[in-house]
């Protein structure tokens, strides 16, 4: 018997040139069922172009690529039909409510009016979202609306998501909650998921593996823990109650000489680089620090 579960994503030596500047060079990747899949890397690494690729809204320039068993080149019809994505800047009508919006995608997809209602119905709870589904989604909030998108993405079931940059500009509260939407499809309905990212603590929190993009090549690609062994100095973190104390500790830490990472999205934590040869076991910083010891 077979227990090798065929992959929901492979590419072949996928690249794509734009006026013969490669923007992706020869991407191998394969994600199975029911992974999430994050491709980190910084602006212009080609993250979106291989997305574009994978959900056929771009020709690639060499490789093959198989989504949700469909050939990209070959077949897009059932790569589309297959599959969910929600782009950067996703245009729905501003205008429209999240009641309005789903059971019309539902319809543009073939259901039964019936059908895209009852579906509609069951994604506003999945996501939460009765409070304002009679919103126009214009006067939603950044996080509503990227939950509002998910739920138009996922009307067909599709058994692949993309998600391009899923969270950015979001604050911390509401990119966790759309972490769990995420963790939960992947977990409860067994969907794939491969979203790109610039956020190192996003790509660690949410990911099952993660690809590293640079300058249109995957330059290592493993699950987060192996690959900050693999590619990253060991980093501590150290979790503070609020954000003026993470900011003291930054403070106190800087004047030591003490490389510091800084991640916007979680301003209550300071991450200390320990690449120093010999800095294992040394106190960086006694807490709290001597100004704010409580009087015995
Ligand atoms: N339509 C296009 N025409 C010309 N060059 C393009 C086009 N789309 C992307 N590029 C170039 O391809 C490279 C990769 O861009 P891409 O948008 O895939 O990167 P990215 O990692 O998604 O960046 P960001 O995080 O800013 O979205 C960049 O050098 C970009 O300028």
């Amino acid at each position: 018997m077979d227990t090798v579960a065929t992959p929901s994503i492979r590419a072949i030596g996928l690249g794509r040139d734009f006026a013969e500047h490669p923007a992706v060079q020869r991407l191998d990747l394969e994600v199975n069922p029911g992974e999430v899949y994050g491709l980190l890397g910084p602006n212009g690494s080609g993250k979106s172009t291989t997305v574009r690729m994978l959900t056929t809204m771009l020709r690639p320039s060499r490789g093959t690529a198989q989504v949700a068993g469909a050939d990209i080149s070959r077949d897009p019809g059932t790569v589309r039909r297959r599959t969910g994505v929600v782009l950067q800047g996703t245009a729905l009508d501003p205008l429209m409510s999240a009641r309005e919006l789903l059971p019309l995608q539902g319809r543009l997809q073939s259901l039964t009016a019936r059908q895209a209602r009852a579906r509609c119905a069951e994604l506003l709870t999945a996501f939460d979202a009765q409070d304002f589904a009679d919103t126009p989604v214009g006067k939603l909030s950044g996080g509503q609306r990227r939950r509002v998108d998910l739920a138009v993405a996922l009307v067909q079931r599709p058994d692949v998501l993309f998600l391009d940059e899923p969270t950015t500009g979001l604050d911390p509260a509401s990119r966790r909650d759309l972490w769990d939407e995420i963790r939960a499809l992947a977990a409860n309905h067994g969907v794939t998921v491969l979203l790109t990212t610039q956020y190192l603590e996003e790509a660690d929190q949410l990911c099952d593996r993660v690809g590293i993009l640079r300058a249109g090549r995957l330059i290592a690609s493993a699950d987060p823990h192996a690959l900050k062994d693999q590619v990253g100095d060991r980093v501590l973190t150290l979790r503070f109650r609020d954000a003026s104390a993470a900011g003291r500790a930054r403070e106190l830490l800087a004047t030591k000489g003490e490389q510091l990472h800084t991640d916007e999205t979680a301003p209550h934590a300071v991450s200390i680089r320990l690449a120093r040869p010999g800095a294992d076991g040394e106190t960086l910083l006694t807490w709290p620090p001597p100004a704010c010891t409580p009087n015995p």
